[in-house]
């Protein structure tokens, strides 16, 4: 574990949003656990392995991707998959945006068709997402995708997304492309779209971290969102 005096206070914030969510969403009676992808993800999984062998011994834990399922394997949780546990307890995971009905974008790490498919496995829970809806396609039709977006849908900026540290395209973990989308309209009716980065009325509570090291909390009660601040101790 990182000290806390390495840690950014942004970081130090996203750890004690992703603390308080493990604390107050992954009961002692939740068994199929799903971890989600990206950077605040390690600090969930910290939490779960603080809460001890005994609780953990009899859960299983469903990834969103390669990252999750590493994460899962090295700190001795035990892996499952979605297609042997269908019904997920609870799931955390990040998000890239939150608007106040607690509806998200996803996929800033290129894991939102396997996030999307645990979220509806269970109630997914969040944590600005500049450029646009990640959209998962199938390489071969990736160009045809993108000329349709362009042309035939009116978004003009649509794009590739292309690796940082490698030449050519991001390439998921189901071996696809991502294209980053500011529209939405129909995209899901072009052949090759696999599935887009929005996740609507999943998320049952947000945590965000705050630049001051406060967390804001946003969650469901009975079809109201409530929102409360927890402060850094
Ligand atoms: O959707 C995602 C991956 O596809 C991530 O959950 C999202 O990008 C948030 O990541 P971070 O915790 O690094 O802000």
């Amino acid at each position: 574990m990182q000290a806390t005096t390495t840690l950014s206070a942004i970081e130090q914030s996203k750890r004690l949003a992703a603390y308080t969510a493990v604390d107050k969403h992954i009961l002692p009676e939740h068994k199929v656990i799903g971890i989600g992808s990206g950077s605040t993800v390690p600090y969930v999984v910290e939490r779960i392995v603080a809460q001890g062998r005994e609780l953990n011994k009899d859960r299983v834990f469903i990834p969103t991707g390669f990252q999750s399922k590493e994460l899962i394997v090295m700190s001795n949780l035990n892996l499952g998959d979605v297609d042997q546990f269908p019904t997920i307890d609870v799931t955390v995971d990040g998000a890239d945006e939150v608007d106040l009905n607690l509806n998200c974008i996803k996929g800033g790490g290129a894991c939102h068709l396997r996030e999307k498919v645990l979220a509806e496995a269970a109630n997914t829970l969040g944590t600005n997402f500049t450029p646009g809806v990640p959209i998962e396609v199938v390489p071969f039709a990736y160009a045809q995708v993108l000329r349709k977006l362009h042309n035939v849908l009116g978004s003009p900026n649509a794009t590739l997304r292309m690796a940082k540290a490698k030449a050519g395209p991001v390439v998921t973990d189901n071996s696809n492309f991502v294209i980053d989308c500011t529209i939405l309209a129909k995209i899901k009716m072009l052949t090759g779209v696999v599935e887009v980065g929005l996740f609507c009325d999943m998320a049952q509570a947000a945590y965000f971290g705050n630049e001051d090291g406060s967390v804001t909390v946003k969650r469901k009660v009975e079809f109201r969102v409530v929102e409360e601040s927890i402060l850094p101790s």
